[in-house]
């Protein structure tokens, strides 16, 4: 595999068709772009150098089907630049308001952009990205009772049924970077699909003191929403021992005991 097929690769994962809206960030000089644009897909490019915007700007200027932000994409505001570049399409088709997010990003934003976009399931059905592959696993595989659980991955099954696709090995890459990459789908939630808690910030907010200070029991943890007898109850009654680390609570747990301990 070539560069050129990773964004071929990452195109037919992200089952890239004629007329799809897609958000791609990071075109770069526009290599993933070119393979977007001959799938038929109209693109907002977002790419926060000035000269590589103006360059792909250029380059594919005759094909009208490409616009480009010159913003810096953990910074900028997704929701209405995508939601402007969607209503100026004047598409019939009400699945076409839906886009996809397919890109080869630079890694060290990679955390950010899944934090935005995963909650945008109202106008985003899918996003596959090219992650390094320790991160892909971290998002994706991290499993109950490992050391790598986080509270990113109760935010990432919160928000998306997501897939570990295939592993690209560093020798596929030109010039070879010194890790690994793999590619990663995330199929985005609607609202009504996310799991029921009466606020999703005070759930999280939930979630990330549970998990500071790792070796903690949730009783101490979580001492500043309730006393530690009720918190001790709450876990009883989910059939989870009273001295749970948050490292041994699913998804769905987390939702259970929020329900219980966090008042209205
Ligand atoms: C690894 S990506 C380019 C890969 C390109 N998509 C390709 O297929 O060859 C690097 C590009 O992302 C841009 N970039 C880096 N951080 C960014 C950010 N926070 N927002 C938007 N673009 C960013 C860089 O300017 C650079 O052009």
């Amino acid at each position: 595999m070539l560069n050129s097929d990773i964004n071929e690769q990452l195109v037919r994962v992200g089952c890239v068709e004629e007329g799809d809206v897609v958000l791609e960030i990071g075109p770069g000089t526009g290599s993933l772009t070119n393979v977007l644009l001959n799938a038929g897909a109209v693109v907002l490019a977002v790419e926060k150098d000035k000269h590589m915007a103006a360059l792909v700007s250029e380059r594919f200027a005759g094909t009208g089907k490409l616009k480009v932000l010159t913003e810096d994409i953990v910074k900028c505001h997704v929701r209405s630049h995508l939601l402007s570049f969607i209503g100026s399409l004047n598409l019939r088709d009400p699945e076409t308001r839906y886009a996809k997010v397919v890109s080869n990003i630079p890694f060290n934003v990679s955390t950010d952009v899944i934090k935005l976009l995963l909650p945008m399931g109202d106008i985003i059905s899918q996003v596959v990205l090219l992650l390094q592959e320790e991160t892909a696993l971290r998002l994706v595989e991290s499993s109950l009772r490992t050391s790598d659980y986080r509270p990113i991955n109760i935010f990432v099954n919160f928000y998306s049924d997501p897939e570990y696709k295939f592993k690209v090995p560093r020798t596929f890459f030109f010039p070879q970077p010194n890790v690994d990459a793999a590619i990663v789908t995330f199929k985005l939630k609607q609202a009504t699909e996310y799991p029921k808690v009466s606020s999703t910030k005070s759930f999280f907010s939930m979630v990330n003191s549970a998990f500071n200070g790792k070796r903690k029991m949730l009783r101490k943890s979580l001492q500043h929403i309730c006393t530690s007898e009720e918190i001790e109850e709450a876990l009883e009654s989910m059939d989870l021992p009273a001295t749970s680390r948050p490292e041994e609570l699913t998804l769905d747990d987390f939702v259970k005991l929020h329900n219980l301990i966090v008042k209205g």
